[in-house]
């Protein structure tokens, strides 16, 4: 039998593709079609149920095609995924109409290729139809963009899986006049960057942003010959060296983001946690309404009296509300030692009756309180199908 030609193959695969292009920008066209009809019924936005009948009929379809049951899950869940963020998106800009823009100028930490420019491509993909970029040297920087007007975003972690909570981001946010618009996790899988042919055992000295030395504090502990250079980002470091182009330096970041400065990875996998994320927060100077056919975050920092059980008080205050806290975090007050000013995220919506009555009895019980913002949550969980 004559062997299959490889060119006309190949052919074949690229036309395939294109159908299968075609075919996702019509499903996106039919979920914006739902999102305009959810809009006029204020039926929420996702619906779990017709999502798990939806995966059970594609598993069944698929068995009859030979496509197995955890590729067809997989391939959907991205499919429902994006449907849901553009829904949402859609919901969002109807009832935020000042926020709809061509052009978005975003600022954020590092160049092209760092963490935090990945995060604002990742969060203004259904956003925006173009983003200019402003990468900047420190945190505070990246924040005084958008105060003084030179950018409308910022883009800021505020806290990583293997290395908890970003302190500097947090006291920031005590003193800004910014709101919490977004956010956005994205996975953050570092490597050992090089710039020419080389081996790990070769290496002297490794360059990285202080977060992701922390990240991969169990991967260095075992090179402890290895010189431990900081940069302002892991852009930076690619930067530095791919400049140098040696053998025995390296940098630590995301290999694509390498990869736009000519570095390949040699080793993967070096954080101390496998799954190892950050999640982004996106501020901006106008506060932003939540629509109610989302699941909203909302963002407050409090104070409490110096007495027993404050804190608790406030906490009870929530729980009597029926408001699920997501997150908590205590950072120090500058200029009065041993006070802790405490960063909330509840999974509510600011305008909700419930949350407005949480803010109105907190009010009376702390002596300090402020919402930073409410924002659609980036929590997309994917529907798992029940096969019986
Ligand atoms: C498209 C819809 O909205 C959402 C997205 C879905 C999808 O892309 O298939 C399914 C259910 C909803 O979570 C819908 O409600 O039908």
């Amino acid at each position: 039998m004559a062997s299959p030609n490889l060119d006309t193959v190949r052919k074949d695969i690229s036309g395939t593709d294109k159908q299968l292009l075609e075919l996702l920008a019509k499903r996106r066209q039919l979920s914006m079609e739902v999102a305009k009809s959810k809009l006029a019924s204020s039926k929420p936005v996702r619906d779990t149920t017709r999502e798990q009948q939806l995966l059970v009929e594609l598993i069944e379809t698929g068995k009859s095609l030979q496509l197995d049951a955890p590729y067809v899950t997989q391939v959907f869940h991205s499919i429902i995924e994006d449907s849901v963020l553009l829904q949402q998106a859609y919901l969002q800009q109807h009832i935020n109409p000042d926020t709809i823009a061509h052009k978005v100028r975003v600022a954020f930490l590092g160049q092209q290729g760092s963490y935090s420019h990945l995060a604002a491509q990742k969060y203004f993909a259904r956003k925006a139809e173009e983003v200019i970029e402003h990468g900047c040297k420190t945190f505070k920087e990246v924040i005084g963009k958008v105060e003084n007007g030179l950018a409308d975003y910022a883009l800021l972690p505020i806290e990583n899986t293997s290395s908890g909570g970003i302190n500097e981001v947090y006291d920031l946010l005590q003193h800004t006049s910014l709101h919490i618009v977004g956010e956005v996790s994205v996975p953050v899988e570092h490597c050992l960057l090089v710039a020419t042919a080389t081996s790990e055992e070769k290496i002297k000295t490794i360059y990285s942003h202080f977060q992701p030395i922390a990240q991969c504090s169990e991967y260095l502990s075992h090179l402890p010959e290895v010189a431990i250079e900081r940069t302002d980002a892991t852009s930076h470091a690619f930067e530095i060296v791919a400049n140098m182009a040696r053998d025995d330096v390296a940098a630590i970041g995301n290999a694509d983001g390498g990869r736009l400065y000519g570095l390949t990875a040699i080793r993967t996998g070096l954080a101390n946690q496998k799954q190892n994320y950050s999640r982004f927060i996106v501020v901006a100077r106008k506060p932003i309404d939540v629509a109610e056919q989302i699941p909203a975050k909302t963002t407050f920092i409090m104070s409490v009296k110096q007495r027993p059980g404050a804190l608790v008080d406030a906490l009870i205050i929530l729980k009597q509300n029926n408001i699920n806290m997501c997150k908590l975090e205590s950072r120090p007050i500058p200029g009065n030692p041993w006070e802790e000013m405490f960063y909330v995220d509840v999974e509510s919506n600011v305008s909700s009756s419930n949350l407005i009555t949480a803010m109105e009895q907190l009010n009376d019980i702390t002596t300090f309180i402020k919402i930073l913002g409410c924002y659609p949550s980036d929590d997309i969980s994917p529907t798992e199908p029940v096969v019986d």
